[in-house]
Parts: C-alpha cells; structure tokens; sequence
C-alpha cells in the first residue's frame, strides 16, 4: 500500500523530497517495493491543497516553479483548498507527516505543536527541522512511542549523511565518549570560500543562501546556534545522555576576518567552527567555538558545505564520517531513508 504524505513547508527541502519521489519512482517500488503518495501540502506563503487520491507531483512542481503559489495547482474533483498546518495534519487522510517548515531557535514552534498533533493521531512523522529534536526529545520520543508512531530526523544533523542511523546501526553496543565535528554547512562554505578565494564574507553568505544551505535566518548559521541544536540531538539520541540547549557554550563565526584567515594560511593552518560533546563523570559537556586547526586535523581538509564527525567508541577506537551538510537533494535524501526505514518496518510487521 503506498504511503500517504503530507508536507508542513515546501520550501527548499520539501521541494528536494518531492523531486526525489517524482524522479525515482519506478526504482523505489522496483527495488524497495516503496510507494507514496503526496495527499497534502501547506506551506505558510505559498499556499495548501488537499486530494485524499493524491496529488500529482509533476504538476505541483511546475506550477509552483511557474507561479510560485501553490493556489495555482488546477482545479479537480475532490480537491481542498486553504487548510492550515494543524488541520492538514489532523485531517487529512496522511498517515506520514513531512514535517519541513522552518527551525525556529527559540522555542521550536510551531513545529513542536505540529509533531504532537502528528503523534496524537497516531502519523509518523519525519523531518529536518532541528527545533523539536533539540528541544523537546524526550517528550516527544516517548509520546510517538506511546501512539505507535514512527519518528524520523536523520537530516537534523549533516543532512543526509547517516550521523544519525550510522553509530545507532552500526556502532551499536560501544559506548561513545566524545563528538567532534564540523556540523553547519552554511560556516563551513562561507569559511572555505574566504580561504581559497579570498572572498567577503558577506558574498559567501549570500551564495550559501542561494545554494539553499543557510537558515531562513542565517543568524542561526553564523553565531552557531544551528550547529549548538545538532549537538543536543547527538548528545541525546546517540549518547543517550540528556542535554540541554542552554547548557552548551556557543560562539559563532561573526568575528573570523579575512585577516585571521590569511594569518591561519600563513602559519599552514584553517579556522573551523568545532562543535564538541564529551562525557565527563556522567555528564556531557558541550561547546560550539571557531578552532584553529593544524593542517593534519582530518577536519581541515573538510570543505565547502561538507561536514564531518567523528566519534571516539570505546570497543572501535576513533571513527570519522564525512558528508553532505546541508542541500536541497542531499536533504530530501535524508527524508526518503527515514521513509524507507519506516516502510521496511512495517513489512516486517506484516510478514
Ligand atoms: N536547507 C538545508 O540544507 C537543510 C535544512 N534543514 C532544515 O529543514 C527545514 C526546512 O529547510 P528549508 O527547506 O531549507 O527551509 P525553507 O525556508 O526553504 O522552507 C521552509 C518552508 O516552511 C514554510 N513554513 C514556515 N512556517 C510554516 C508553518 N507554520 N506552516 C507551514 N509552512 C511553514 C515556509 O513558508 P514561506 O517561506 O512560504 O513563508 C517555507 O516555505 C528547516 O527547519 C531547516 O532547518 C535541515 C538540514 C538541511
Ligand atoms: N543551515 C544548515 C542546514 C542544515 O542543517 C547548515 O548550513 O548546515
């Protein structure tokens, strides 16, 4: 049976989804047996249809790439206009909330609302946005438990790359005692283009914007505070040790001047913004900083909006994985594996 979506956002990301789910469709039901529907979108500005048979994805795209109002889709028997956020989620006919809206580093609202609506109905749900992982783990985690939902967010953290899903597959059974990585695409590609062409800081800015790795508000990007949610999620779900935002140490990349950087050239190194979470006598102490880093550190070599971690285990020793960090396909991505995964779930229920 195919799975049925609703998308909360439609902006870069949802769109990545969408073209992801329109361009392999045939290979995802021939070698996954995996099928969606889209029944559902509500974005903010760009307006929200509704067609419990689905909506045709092709079309969605053009119109929007056309028109850029969602409010332009054709008129069709069956079709619902104008819901917002929470009705689509309630009652739309979706058992998988796509939940993409933006990250809002306050208070996580309102997507935090968005995922208990979701749970509270028993729907999945699966998203990038960082706020509600970061800021409402627990809760939420035991409340998606307590409805028989499914919860997904690989691409809070380097987007598709599995930072996630790796240590909880693959390294189970280690304990991990400390994380280091580069984790913000945005800082990583605004701080590569200052090295490597000398460029302002200001025009790498804007061509990490048009590329669609910053924020909405790339304050969240540059003064670290999106890097600071990413090493809660890790800390809670891969350390399994709680953590809380206010408790990490942030700082940005707002004072690294293109004269700081040529000096680190000069003396053969690069500046980096470090995100860290070691376990120190059963607590995790966390820190975002900008770091100076020998040329041997394999996190200099990391650039453009390529991130990298890496975890020290106790039975593996040091394990470092490199990937996308942001982007609108590589971000999909990250939405698909977790849709996959939930797909291959459910197979195995019904064996
Ligand atoms: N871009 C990337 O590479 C990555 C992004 N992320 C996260 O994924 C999420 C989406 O990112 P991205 O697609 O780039 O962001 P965009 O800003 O491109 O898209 C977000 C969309 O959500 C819409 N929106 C905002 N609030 C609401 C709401 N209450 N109800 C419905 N729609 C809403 C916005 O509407 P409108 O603009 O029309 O007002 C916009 O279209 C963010 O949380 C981001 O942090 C995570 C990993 C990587
Ligand atoms: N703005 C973020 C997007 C992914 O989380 C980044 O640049 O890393």
């Amino acid at each position: 049976m195919a799975h049925k979506l609703a998308f909360i956002g439609f902006g870069v990301v949802g769109q990545g989804l969408a073209e992801i789910l329109r361009d392999k469709k045939e290979s995802l039901k021939q070698n996954e047996g995996f099928e969606a529907d889209i029944v559902a979108i509500s974005d903010l500005m760009k307006g929200s249809i509704y067609h419990p048979g689905g909506l045709d994805i092709s079309t969605v795209l053009r119109v929007l790439q056309e028109t850029g109002n969602l409010e332009n889709y054709p008129e069709t028997p069956g079709l619902i206009r104008g819901w917002d956020s929470l009705k689509t989620i309630k009652d739309t006919n979706a058992d998988t909330v796509i939940e993409v809206s933006y990250t809002d580093v306050k208070t996580g609202q309102p997507a935090i609302s968005h995922c208990k609506a979701a749970f509270e109905k028993g729907k999945n749900v699966v998203m990038t946005n960082k706020g509600p992982v970061a800021l409402a783990y627990r809760e939420l985690s035991e409340m998606a438990e307590k409805h028989g939902a499914c919860w997904g967010f690989e691409g809070t953290v380097m987007s598709g790359t599995p930072a996630l899903r790796m240590p909880a597959a693959a390294l189970a059974g280690n304990d991990i005692t400390e994380i280091r990585g580069i984790l913000n695409g945005t800082t990583n590609y605004i701080l590569t283009k200052m090295e490597q062409e000398g460029a302002s800081y200001e025009a790498a800015l804007k061509e990490a914007q048009k590329l669609g790795y910053a924020e909405a508000d790339p304050t969240s990007d540059v003064e670290g505070y999106d890097a600071r949610y990413k090493i809660v999620i890790l800390s809670n779900h891969v350390m399994k040790a709680p953590l809380s935002v206010g408790e990490v140490e942030c700082n940005g990349i707002t004072g690294i001047t293109l004269k700081d950087i040529e000096k680190a050239k000069a003396e053969g190194k690069c500046w980096k913004l470090i995100a860290k979470a070691k376990k120190e006598n059963g607590k995790v102490i966390a820190s975002i900083a900008p770091e100076k880093l020998d040329a041997e550190d394999p996190l200099a070599s990391i650039r453009g909006a390529v991130n990298a971690i890496t975890y020290q285990c106790d039975l593996l020793g040091t394990v470092t994985l490199s990937g996308a960090g942001a982007g609108k396909i590589e971000t999909g991505f990250s939405l698909l594996i977790d849709l996959i995964s939930i797909h291959r779930a459910r197979q195995l229920v019904s064996i």
